[in-house]
């Protein structure tokens, strides 16, 4: 096995096999090696040494390489990033609790910390290596795929993923196009797919409410539900209407206005509700369900982490599971379905996602692009809220 034969331990870390290492640079376009004995490589990253605000994020020059860990991983050069809400969380101790415990003790530093620890979950990029059980990828593939919260991201020059977290990339789109993807894609496809049960086959003329439309998950899931065939809602801003209706919307309706809940109740009830924005909304909007037909409710918007960072992880499970098990009851009393959704890592997800690209049925919904060294800059644009599609990090390792 490459884990237990290949590692060895060097001053501080542990390093790959130096022939794997070889390998590695016989692929490689051109790697800086410090000049221990080592020959530890060296990346450029954005890291954080400890929670905080902007403040925070660092630019390291020289950061561990990844390394190939277990024998499905492999290696890949980020050619561009985007920025996810949970980037803003983590960077503020989000989920701390949790994610550590789900790390891989290998990727942890030796004094049993996280830090340096990269954010960014999405990735476009290009494969420089792979583990010896991975045959569907090779060194050359052009790639996306959205790395999850308990590992190492992807605002650094190379990330490692599980092979089954990757997916061939849509040949028809940029890096810079199929990094505003993956995160929100998987999202939303966990949520109704996995989680509510909607599939192509069963989503024709079903009456979808998305709250929350206008930014990343939202505006995927415009997509995907109307190239599925449904009738689609969707409340934002009214300054975002003509962009949602670009999108697919049907009708857009002004959560900033009286009687949201009275207007949407005029457009008849749904089959459908995915709430990208939490708060009080579950007070009324599962009241717009169709009741005793199936009728779903998800949401995005869960106590899980902060309950498992406040409480400690085990309380923390039994606490939310207390709490999603009264509404489940409640609500199906009324007739409706109450679920959580979350977002799940999945390269054969996105590979059905990459057909609905290639037939022109989803487009990534790019808001700005930044470049490597403005990634604190990006980070303020989406702390700043109002967003009308993905933030994107081009030029990831240039320095530029
Ligand atoms: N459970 C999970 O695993 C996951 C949860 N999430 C959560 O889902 C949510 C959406 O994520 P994402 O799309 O990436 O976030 P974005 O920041 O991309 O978009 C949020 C959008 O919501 C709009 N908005 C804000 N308030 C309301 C409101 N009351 N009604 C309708 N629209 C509103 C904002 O526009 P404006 O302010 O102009 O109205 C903005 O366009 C986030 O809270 C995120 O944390 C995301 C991924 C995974």
């Amino acid at each position: 096995m490459l884990q237990s034969a290949s590692r060895r331990v060097c001053s501080k870390v542990f390093f790959a096999d130096i022939s794997l290492r070889e390998n590695i640079f016989q692929n490689d376009i051109c790697r800086k090696i410090c000049t221990s004995p080592c020959r530890q490589t060296l990346m450029p990253a954005w890291v954080l040494d400890k929670y905080g605000n902007n403040n925070v994020l660092r630019f390291a020059k020289s950061t561990l390489f990844p390394i190939v860990h277990y024998p499905n991983e492999v290696i890949i050069k980020v050619h561009a990033s985007s920025l996810n809400p949970i980037d803003i969380s983590m960077r503020n101790g989000y989920g701390a609790a949790t994610l550590n415990m789900r790390r891989d003790p290998l990727s942890i530093n030796p004094a049993g910390s996280e830090f340096p620890l990269i954010l960014g979950r999405d990735v476009s990029g290009v494969i420089m290596e792979s583990g010896l059980d991975v045959s569907f990828f090779k060194p050359g593939d052009k790639v996306w795929a959205a790395i999850p919260p308990w590992k190492q991201g992807t605002l650094g020059e190379f990330v490692v993923a599980s092979a089954n977290e990757v997916s061939h990339k849509p040949k028809g789109l940029s890096h810079i196009q199929a990094a505003a993807l993956p995160y929100v894609a998987l999202t939303a496809w966990s949520a109704l797919v996995n989680t509510a049960g909607l599939k192509k086959d069963n989503c024709k003329g079903k009456r979808i409410l998305i709250l929350g439309g206008s930014g990343g998950v939202g505006t995927f899931t415009i997509q995907l539900t109307k190239a599925w065939g449904a009738h689609v809602t969707t409340t934002c801003s009214q300054d975002a209407f003509s962009f949602v209706k670009d999108l697919g919307a049907d009708h857009a309706v002004d959560y900033k206005t009286p009687h949201v809940e009275q207007q949407l109740k005029t457009l008849d009830l749904f089959d459908l509700i995915l709430d990208n924005v939490g708060g009080d909304t579950e007070k009324w909007a599962l009241s717009l369900l169709r009741p005793w037909s199936g009728a779903t409710y998800v949401t995005l918007i869960t106590p899980l982490m902060l309950n498992m960072d406040r409480l400690g992880v085990p309380d923390g499970m039994l606490r939310s599971g207390v709490t999603v098990g009264t509404k489940v009851l409640k609500h199906l009393r009324n007739g409706v379905h109450y679920r959580w959704g979350f977002f799940a890592p999945s390269g054969p997800s996105l590979d059905e996602i990459v057909a609905l690209v290639d037939e022109g049925k989803i487009r990534p919904v790019v808001e700005q692009v930044f470049s490597f060294s403005e990634v604190p800059e990006a980070f303020q644009k989406l702390e700043g809220g109002h967003a009308r599609g993905k933030i994107v990090i081009d030029g990831i390792g240039s320095g530029k």
